[in-house]
């Protein structure tokens, strides 16, 4: 097993910058998971991290050993990719030893590595099965044996559970979960899939436009974002976000809203009064109450079964909230809102966090 550090890493195609200076340093053993929205870098950083691209410029070092110049296959690093990327003509036993074989170990090692994966990963049964006989959630597990087999110091996933449906996901989801317990293997995945990197991340590395935003564990990032992007990116459905003035008052602070509301805030140390400043608050934590403080339109109610989201206009803007009450369902065509003060968030004018 390894820690990865990353440090000043730049990635650039030509005249376009991809990467603009990622630090990371990732313990031994930890799950680390890159999430960001299309395009901000997470693939690169990843593919950097295996050797597949070259680096522009920084260095990554595995165990203490700067890898930049090193080929892929001296990395000792095992790569779990969204496509299974399986021989077809070998079978689930044969795909599975591959890697093993090419490096001439000896078949005794080989068989007890392979009997070990498969036990870990439920694949007993299926060894002389090639991979077109297989389900999409047995040829990742496959996919993820071919990895445990070679004892890599790391493993790096992209996006491995992107093709199966919902409930395989899941299935999946607590797998990879249980066999990281049990390997403590350093591990980078990347997704778009919140639920996932919440439930699988030791610490989550949020990226915008080949930056990283913050690093932190799930609930940092949850309850704590550093920025305007991190609060809106974790969290499904996300932050709302109203427009103000950050305001002195004579029991504390406040942000005055549009329509001249105060909605009472702590006091922030680093903000002058009468700045602009963004207020968020989760849909999960506005409350509906009779004498609320402002006045929403309903515009839709759509029940998930587990809750229900409310999608209002608040002073013209979309704005959402979260509930488990069933009395919501017939909520309309306006709700008095409130916002309770420990979880309301202040953004300054740069989107930085005002604490
Ligand atoms: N070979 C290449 N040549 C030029 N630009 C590239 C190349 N590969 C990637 N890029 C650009 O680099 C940026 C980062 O791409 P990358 O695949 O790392 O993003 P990502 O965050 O993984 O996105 P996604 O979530 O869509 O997979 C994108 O803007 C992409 O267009």
């Amino acid at each position: 097993m390894a820690s990865i550090d990353i440090e000043s890493v730049r990635k650039s195609y030509g005249p376009v910058s991809v990467l603009h200076g990622v630090d990371l340093a990732i313990k031994d053993g930890e799950f680390i998971v890159l999430v960001g929205p299309s395009g901000c870098g997470k693939s690169t950083l990843l593919r950097m991290i295996a050797g597949l691209e070259e680096v522009t410029g920084g260095e990554i070092r595995i165990s203490g050993n700067r890898v930049n110049d090193l080929a892929p296959k001296d990395r000792d690093i095992a790569m779990v990719f969204q496509s299974y990327a399986l021989y077809p003509h070998m079978s689930v036993a044969d795909n599975m030893s591959y890697s093993l074989r090419l490096r001439k170990t000896a078949k005794d090692k080989i068989a007890s590595a392979v009997s070990s994966a498969a036990t870990k990963l439920g694949l007993d049964p299926l060894l002389e099965r090639r991979p077109k006989a297989l389900s999409g959630g047995q040829r990742q597990r496959v996919a993820m044996g071919r990895a445990i087999v070679r004892q890599p110091k790391a493993f790096l996933f992209d996006e491995p559970l992107s093709n199966l449906d919902a409930r395989l996901r899941e299935q999946m989801r607590a797998e990879i979960k249980k066999l990281h317990a049990d390997l403590k293997a350093t591990s980078i995945y990347v997704t778009h899939d919140q639920i996932e990197a919440m439930t699988l991340a030791d610490r989550i590395v949020a990226m915008h436009g080949g930056v990283v935003q913050q690093v932190g564990t799930p609930l940092e990032l949850y309850d704590t974002p550093a920025n305007l992007f991190v609060a809106g990116f974790i969290g499904s459905p996300g932050m709302n976000f109203l427009e103000g003035r950050y305001v002195k008052t004579g029991e504390g602070a406040g942000v005055r809203l549009s329509d001249g509301t105060v909605v009472p805030v702590a006091p922030r140390a680093g903000l002058a009064p009468e700045t602009t400043v963004t207020l968020g608050i989760r849909p999960e934590h506005v409350v509906i109450a009779k004498d609320g403080m402002l006045e929403a339109t309903v515009d839709l109610v759509e029940p998930t079964g587990f809750g229900i989201i409310l999608h209002l206009s608040l002073h013209g803007l979309p704005f959402k909230i979260f509930t488990l009450d069933r009395d919501a369902l017939s909520a309309g065509p306006t709700v008095r809102v409130d916002f309770p003060q420990k979880h309301l968030h202040v953004f300054d004018e740069t989107g930085s966090r005002a604490d």
